[in-house]
Protein backbone atom coordinates (compact mmCIF):
# COMPACT_ATOMS: atom_id res chain seq x y z
CA UNK A 1 0.00 0.00 0.00
CA UNK A 2 1.38 3.35 -0.86
CA UNK A 3 0.69 6.60 0.26
CA UNK A 4 -0.68 9.84 -1.92
CA UNK A 5 0.13 13.61 -1.51
CA UNK A 6 -2.43 13.99 1.21
CA UNK A 7 -1.40 10.88 3.11
CA UNK A 8 -4.14 8.77 2.23
CA UNK A 9 -2.77 5.38 1.50
CA UNK A 10 -3.66 4.28 -2.20
CA UNK A 11 -3.53 0.55 -3.61
CA UNK A 12 -0.74 1.06 -6.07
CA UNK A 13 2.17 -1.12 -5.23
CA UNK A 14 5.02 0.63 -5.88
CA UNK A 15 7.43 -1.36 -3.64
CA UNK A 16 8.12 -2.21 -0.60
CA UNK A 17 11.03 -3.27 1.97
CA UNK A 18 10.69 -7.14 1.58
CA UNK A 19 12.02 -9.63 -1.27
CA UNK A 20 11.65 -12.87 -1.89
CA UNK A 21 15.04 -13.40 -3.19
CA UNK A 22 16.09 -12.89 -7.11
CA UNK A 23 15.10 -16.50 -8.58
CA UNK A 24 11.68 -17.66 -10.87
CA UNK A 25 8.93 -16.13 -11.31
CA UNK A 26 8.29 -12.53 -10.00
CA UNK A 27 7.15 -11.79 -6.12
CA UNK A 28 3.32 -10.77 -5.49
CA UNK A 29 2.37 -8.84 -2.81
CA UNK A 30 -1.16 -7.04 -1.88
CA UNK A 31 -3.19 -5.93 0.84
CA UNK A 32 -6.58 -8.44 1.50
CA UNK A 33 -9.42 -6.60 3.89
CA UNK A 34 -11.43 -8.80 5.74
CA UNK A 35 -14.91 -7.68 6.35
CA UNK A 36 -17.16 -9.55 8.25
CA UNK A 37 -20.15 -9.78 11.08
CA UNK A 38 -18.36 -10.50 14.71
CA UNK A 39 -18.14 -14.67 15.01
CA UNK A 40 -17.72 -14.99 11.18
CA UNK A 41 -14.41 -16.48 11.58
CA UNK A 42 -11.96 -13.57 10.54
CA UNK A 43 -9.55 -14.51 12.72
CA UNK A 44 -9.88 -19.00 12.59
CA UNK A 45 -9.48 -18.22 8.28
CA UNK A 46 -6.39 -16.15 9.21
CA UNK A 47 -4.65 -18.42 11.40
CA UNK A 48 -4.98 -20.74 8.67
CA UNK A 49 -2.73 -19.11 6.38
CA UNK A 50 -0.50 -17.71 8.95
CA UNK A 51 -0.11 -19.77 11.58
CA UNK A 52 -2.21 -19.52 14.92
CA UNK A 53 0.74 -17.33 16.77
CA UNK A 54 0.55 -14.67 14.53
CA UNK A 55 -3.43 -13.84 14.46
CA UNK A 56 -5.29 -13.30 17.80
CA UNK A 57 -9.31 -14.62 17.82
CA UNK A 58 -11.70 -13.24 19.77
CA UNK A 59 -10.08 -9.69 20.59
CA UNK A 60 -12.67 -7.22 20.74
CA UNK A 61 -10.62 -3.96 19.50
CA UNK A 62 -12.94 -1.92 17.46
CA UNK A 63 -10.49 1.02 16.85
CA UNK A 64 -9.61 -0.56 13.64
CA UNK A 65 -7.26 2.15 11.12
CA UNK A 66 -4.93 -0.26 8.98
CA UNK A 67 -4.60 -3.02 11.35
CA UNK A 68 -2.70 -5.82 10.18
CA UNK A 69 -4.39 -9.06 11.08
CA UNK A 70 -1.48 -11.52 9.90
CA UNK A 71 1.02 -12.05 6.88
CA UNK A 72 1.02 -14.99 4.99
CA UNK A 73 3.08 -16.17 2.14
CA UNK A 74 1.79 -18.54 -0.65
CA UNK A 75 4.08 -19.97 -3.32
CA UNK A 76 5.51 -16.51 -4.06
CA UNK A 77 3.04 -13.99 -2.76
CA UNK A 78 2.78 -12.11 0.77
CA UNK A 79 -0.57 -11.75 1.65
CA UNK A 80 -1.23 -9.05 4.28
CA UNK A 81 -4.73 -9.49 6.13
CA UNK A 82 -6.24 -6.13 7.00
CA UNK A 83 -8.79 -5.97 9.34
CA UNK A 84 -12.01 -3.80 9.40
CA UNK A 85 -14.14 -3.97 12.66
CA UNK A 86 -17.23 -5.82 12.82
CA UNK A 87 -19.56 -3.39 13.04
CA UNK A 88 -21.93 -1.59 10.65
CA UNK A 89 -24.36 0.21 12.09
CA UNK A 90 -22.50 2.10 14.75
CA UNK A 91 -24.77 4.55 16.73
CA UNK A 92 -21.75 6.54 18.64
CA UNK A 93 -20.18 9.39 17.38
CA UNK A 94 -16.79 7.76 18.12
CA UNK A 95 -17.86 4.11 16.61
CA UNK A 96 -19.13 5.84 13.36
CA UNK A 97 -15.63 7.86 13.00
CA UNK A 98 -14.04 4.65 13.41
CA UNK A 99 -15.76 2.58 11.20
CA UNK A 100 -15.67 5.19 8.67
CA UNK A 101 -11.61 5.05 8.70
CA UNK A 102 -11.80 1.10 8.75
CA UNK A 103 -14.16 1.28 5.60
CA UNK A 104 -11.56 3.53 3.81
CA UNK A 105 -8.99 0.77 4.77
CA UNK A 106 -11.04 -1.39 2.95
CA UNK A 107 -11.10 0.66 -0.03
CA UNK A 108 -7.52 0.82 -0.21
CA UNK A 109 -6.98 -2.93 0.11
CA UNK A 110 -6.13 -5.07 -3.40
CA UNK A 111 -9.12 -7.39 -2.79
CA UNK A 112 -12.00 -7.44 -0.46
CA UNK A 113 -13.25 -10.62 1.48
CA UNK A 114 -16.12 -10.59 2.60
CA UNK A 115 -17.01 -13.56 4.97
CA UNK A 116 -20.58 -14.63 5.89
CA UNK A 117 -21.18 -17.22 8.84
CA UNK A 118 -23.18 -19.68 6.56
CA UNK A 119 -24.93 -20.81 9.73
CA UNK A 120 -26.58 -17.32 10.96
CA UNK A 121 -27.29 -16.40 6.98
CA UNK A 122 -28.07 -13.34 6.01
CA UNK A 123 -29.81 -12.09 9.18
CA UNK A 124 -28.80 -8.98 11.01
CA UNK A 125 -25.86 -8.19 10.21
CA UNK A 126 -25.00 -9.66 7.40
CA UNK A 127 -27.69 -8.09 5.55
CA UNK A 128 -26.22 -4.65 6.82
CA UNK A 129 -23.13 -5.71 5.70
CA UNK A 130 -24.40 -6.37 1.78
CA UNK A 131 -25.89 -3.01 1.88
CA UNK A 132 -22.79 -1.53 2.93
CA UNK A 133 -20.70 -3.22 0.28
CA UNK A 134 -22.35 -1.49 -2.60
CA UNK A 135 -20.11 1.51 -2.54
CA UNK A 136 -17.03 -0.45 -2.67
CA UNK A 137 -14.82 -0.59 -5.64
CA UNK A 138 -12.45 -3.02 -5.38
CA UNK A 139 -12.32 -6.76 -6.74
CA UNK A 140 -15.23 -8.78 -4.10
CA UNK A 141 -15.20 -12.19 -3.27
CA UNK A 142 -17.74 -13.91 -0.66
CA UNK A 143 -16.53 -16.85 1.41
CA UNK A 144 -18.89 -19.00 3.09
CA UNK A 145 -17.98 -20.48 6.06
CA UNK A 146 -18.93 -22.93 8.52
CA UNK A 147 -19.74 -25.30 6.14
CA UNK A 148 -19.22 -27.82 8.70
CA UNK A 149 -22.78 -27.05 10.18
CA UNK A 150 -24.74 -26.33 7.39
CA UNK A 151 -26.43 -28.15 4.61
CA UNK A 152 -25.44 -28.38 0.88
CA UNK A 153 -29.02 -26.52 -0.36
CA UNK A 154 -28.71 -24.09 2.09
CA UNK A 155 -25.39 -23.05 1.13
CA UNK A 156 -26.41 -22.83 -2.49
CA UNK A 157 -29.33 -20.46 -1.62
CA UNK A 158 -27.38 -18.39 0.64
CA UNK A 159 -24.25 -17.94 -2.11
CA UNK A 160 -27.27 -16.92 -5.03
CA UNK A 161 -28.89 -14.76 -2.56
CA UNK A 162 -25.46 -13.28 -1.77
CA UNK A 163 -24.57 -12.75 -5.34
CA UNK A 164 -27.69 -11.17 -6.31
CA UNK A 165 -27.30 -8.01 -3.78
CA UNK A 166 -23.34 -7.65 -4.66
CA UNK A 167 -21.37 -8.56 -7.84
CA UNK A 168 -18.78 -11.29 -6.21
CA UNK A 169 -15.70 -12.52 -8.88
CA UNK A 170 -15.37 -15.60 -6.94
CA UNK A 171 -17.97 -17.20 -4.03
CA UNK A 172 -15.95 -19.85 -2.14
CA UNK A 173 -17.54 -22.39 0.50
CA UNK A 174 -15.49 -23.24 3.49
CA UNK A 175 -14.60 -24.43 6.95
CA UNK A 176 -12.17 -22.08 8.31
CA UNK A 177 -12.52 -24.61 11.63
CA UNK A 178 -11.68 -28.25 9.88
CA UNK A 179 -9.20 -26.23 6.78
CA UNK A 180 -11.74 -27.37 4.23
CA UNK A 181 -11.80 -25.21 0.87
CA UNK A 182 -9.13 -23.20 2.06
CA UNK A 183 -6.25 -23.80 0.00
CA UNK A 184 -8.57 -22.79 -2.94
CA UNK A 185 -9.14 -19.32 -1.31
CA UNK A 186 -4.72 -19.20 -0.81
CA UNK A 187 -4.28 -20.10 -4.32
CA UNK A 188 -6.62 -17.60 -5.86
CA UNK A 189 -5.17 -15.00 -3.55
CA UNK A 190 -1.64 -16.02 -4.30
CA UNK A 191 -2.54 -15.32 -8.30
CA UNK A 192 -5.00 -12.05 -7.88
CA UNK A 193 -2.46 -10.29 -6.00
CA UNK A 194 -0.70 -7.55 -8.13
CA UNK A 195 3.30 -8.36 -9.51
CA UNK A 196 5.38 -6.31 -6.54
CA UNK A 197 8.07 -6.74 -4.42
CA UNK A 198 7.13 -7.74 -0.71
CA UNK A 199 5.82 -5.26 1.98
CA UNK A 200 7.40 -6.76 5.12
CA UNK A 201 10.76 -8.64 5.07
CA UNK A 202 10.29 -11.97 6.52
CA UNK A 203 11.94 -11.91 10.34
CA UNK A 204 9.16 -8.83 10.97
CA UNK A 205 6.42 -10.70 10.29
CA UNK A 206 5.59 -12.57 13.57
CA UNK A 207 5.77 -9.63 15.71
CA UNK A 208 4.54 -6.95 13.75
CA UNK A 209 1.14 -7.62 14.68
CA UNK A 210 0.91 -7.60 17.89
CA UNK A 211 3.02 -4.52 18.14
CA UNK A 212 0.00 -3.30 15.86
CA UNK A 213 -2.60 -4.63 18.09
CA UNK A 214 -0.93 -3.62 21.50
CA UNK A 215 -0.64 0.16 19.96
CA UNK A 216 -4.37 -0.08 18.69
CA UNK A 217 -5.55 -1.27 22.37
CA UNK A 218 -4.09 2.00 23.83
CA UNK A 219 -5.24 4.05 21.39
CA UNK A 220 -8.92 2.82 22.28
CA UNK A 221 -8.23 3.74 26.06
CA UNK A 222 -7.09 6.92 25.48
CA UNK A 223 -10.05 7.88 23.51
CA UNK A 224 -12.20 5.96 25.92
CA UNK A 225 -11.17 8.56 28.37
CA UNK A 226 -10.48 11.53 26.80
CA UNK A 227 -12.28 11.54 23.14
CA UNK A 228 -14.11 14.90 23.96
CA UNK A 229 -10.68 16.37 24.89
CA UNK A 230 -8.64 14.91 22.63
CA UNK A 231 -8.41 15.39 18.87
CA UNK A 232 -7.63 12.26 16.46
CA UNK A 233 -4.72 13.51 15.34
CA UNK A 234 -2.72 11.81 18.28
CA UNK A 235 -1.02 8.41 17.59
CA UNK A 236 -0.11 5.54 19.81
CA UNK A 237 3.35 3.18 18.34
CA UNK A 238 4.66 0.61 20.40
CA UNK A 239 8.34 1.11 20.40
CA UNK A 240 9.83 -1.65 22.33
CA UNK A 241 8.86 -4.91 22.98
CA UNK A 242 11.06 -6.86 25.20
CA UNK A 243 10.15 -10.98 25.80
CA UNK A 244 11.60 -11.97 29.50
CA UNK A 245 12.83 -15.30 30.52
CA UNK A 246 10.56 -15.09 33.64
CA UNK A 247 7.75 -14.96 30.54
CA UNK A 248 6.67 -11.72 31.03
CA UNK A 249 6.80 -9.09 28.34
CA UNK A 250 8.08 -5.17 28.53
CA UNK A 251 6.33 -3.08 26.36
CA UNK A 252 7.02 0.78 25.62
CA UNK A 253 5.15 2.68 24.06
CA UNK A 254 4.59 6.28 23.19
CA UNK A 255 1.71 8.30 22.71
CA UNK A 256 2.47 11.58 20.16
CA UNK A 257 0.46 14.33 20.35
CA UNK A 258 0.97 17.73 18.26
CA UNK A 259 0.82 20.27 21.32
CA UNK A 260 1.77 20.37 24.54
CA UNK A 261 -1.56 21.54 25.79
CA UNK A 262 -2.59 17.95 24.80
CA UNK A 263 0.80 16.16 26.45
CA UNK A 264 -0.88 17.79 29.58
CA UNK A 265 -4.31 16.52 28.77
CA UNK A 266 -3.28 13.26 28.36
CA UNK A 267 -0.85 13.25 31.47
CA UNK A 268 -3.99 14.35 33.15
CA UNK A 269 -4.11 15.92 37.04
CA UNK A 270 -1.27 14.37 38.60
CA UNK A 271 -0.64 12.04 35.83
CA UNK A 272 -4.06 10.37 36.87
CA UNK A 273 -5.11 10.08 33.41
CA UNK A 274 -1.93 8.41 31.65
CA UNK A 275 -2.01 6.16 34.64
CA UNK A 276 -6.08 4.51 34.51
CA UNK A 277 -5.01 4.18 30.81
CA UNK A 278 -1.99 2.59 31.20
CA UNK A 279 -3.96 0.12 33.07
CA UNK A 280 -6.83 -0.67 31.40
CA UNK A 281 -4.25 -0.98 28.37
CA UNK A 282 -2.16 -3.31 30.23
CA UNK A 283 -4.87 -5.34 31.71
CA UNK A 284 -6.59 -6.20 27.98
CA UNK A 285 -2.72 -6.53 26.57
CA UNK A 286 -2.45 -8.85 28.90
CA UNK A 287 -5.45 -11.05 28.52
CA UNK A 288 -4.87 -11.24 24.46
CA UNK A 289 -1.06 -12.35 25.15
CA UNK A 290 -2.27 -14.48 27.72
CA UNK A 291 1.18 -13.27 29.51
CA UNK A 292 2.21 -11.12 32.31
CA UNK A 293 2.53 -7.69 31.03
CA UNK A 294 4.71 -4.40 32.33
CA UNK A 295 3.74 -1.55 30.19
CA UNK A 296 5.13 2.19 30.26
CA UNK A 297 3.46 5.18 28.56
CA UNK A 298 5.26 7.76 27.75
CA UNK A 299 4.05 11.25 25.80
CA UNK A 300 5.68 12.89 23.53
CA UNK A 301 4.92 16.32 21.33
CA UNK A 302 5.57 16.03 17.83
CA UNK A 303 4.45 19.08 15.11
CA UNK A 304 3.30 17.40 11.56
CA UNK A 305 4.11 14.17 12.57
CA UNK A 306 1.92 13.31 9.03
CA UNK A 307 4.73 14.24 7.47
CA UNK A 308 7.21 11.89 9.32
CA UNK A 309 8.88 8.97 7.52
CA UNK A 310 9.15 7.02 10.51
CA UNK A 311 5.19 7.43 11.27
CA UNK A 312 4.24 5.56 8.30
CA UNK A 313 7.28 2.75 8.74
CA UNK A 314 5.96 1.89 12.12
CA UNK A 315 2.46 1.43 10.06
CA UNK A 316 3.99 -0.31 7.82
CA UNK A 317 3.10 2.13 4.82
CA UNK A 318 5.32 3.83 1.90
CA UNK A 319 6.23 7.47 2.44
CA UNK A 320 5.38 9.19 -0.35
CA UNK A 321 8.18 10.42 -2.45
N1 LIG B 1 -18.22 -24.81 13.22
C1 LIG B 1 -17.38 -23.85 12.82
N2 LIG B 1 -17.02 -22.88 13.67
C2 LIG B 1 -16.18 -21.93 13.25
C3 LIG B 1 -15.68 -21.91 11.91
N3 LIG B 1 -14.90 -20.82 11.78
C4 LIG B 1 -14.90 -20.18 12.97
N4 LIG B 1 -15.68 -20.84 13.86
C5 LIG B 1 -15.92 -20.47 15.27
O1 LIG B 1 -16.64 -19.24 15.32
C6 LIG B 1 -16.22 -18.45 16.43
C7 LIG B 1 -15.79 -17.07 15.98
O2 LIG B 1 -14.61 -17.18 15.18
P1 LIG B 1 -13.55 -15.98 15.06
O3 LIG B 1 -12.51 -16.46 14.10
O4 LIG B 1 -13.13 -15.50 16.38
O5 LIG B 1 -14.47 -14.87 14.39
P2 LIG B 1 -14.07 -13.38 13.97
O6 LIG B 1 -14.83 -13.06 12.74
O7 LIG B 1 -12.59 -13.23 13.90
O8 LIG B 1 -14.65 -12.56 15.17
P3 LIG B 1 -14.26 -11.05 15.66
O9 LIG B 1 -12.78 -11.03 15.92
O10 LIG B 1 -15.10 -10.88 16.88
O11 LIG B 1 -14.65 -10.13 14.55
C8 LIG B 1 -15.12 -19.26 17.12
O12 LIG B 1 -15.67 -19.98 18.18
C9 LIG B 1 -14.65 -20.21 16.03
O13 LIG B 1 -14.11 -21.41 16.52
C10 LIG B 1 -16.08 -22.97 11.02
O14 LIG B 1 -15.70 -23.08 9.85
N5 LIG B 1 -16.93 -23.90 11.55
Amino acid sequence: MAMNDSGEPTAENDGGSGSAGDTEAPTRSGFVALIGAPNAGKSTLVNQFVGAKVSIVSHKVQTTRAIVRGIATIERTQIVFIDTPGIFAPRRRLDRAMVTTAWGGAKDADVVMVLIDAERGLKGDAEKLLEALKDVRQPMVLILNKIDQVKRDTLLALAAAANEKVSFERTFMISALNGSGVTDVGSYLAARLPEGPWYYPEDQISDLPMRQLAAEITREKLYLRLHQELPYSSHVETESWEERKDGSVRIEQVIYVERESQRKIVLGKNGEAIKAIGQMARKEIGEILEQKVHLFLFVKVRQNWGDDPERYREMGLEFPR
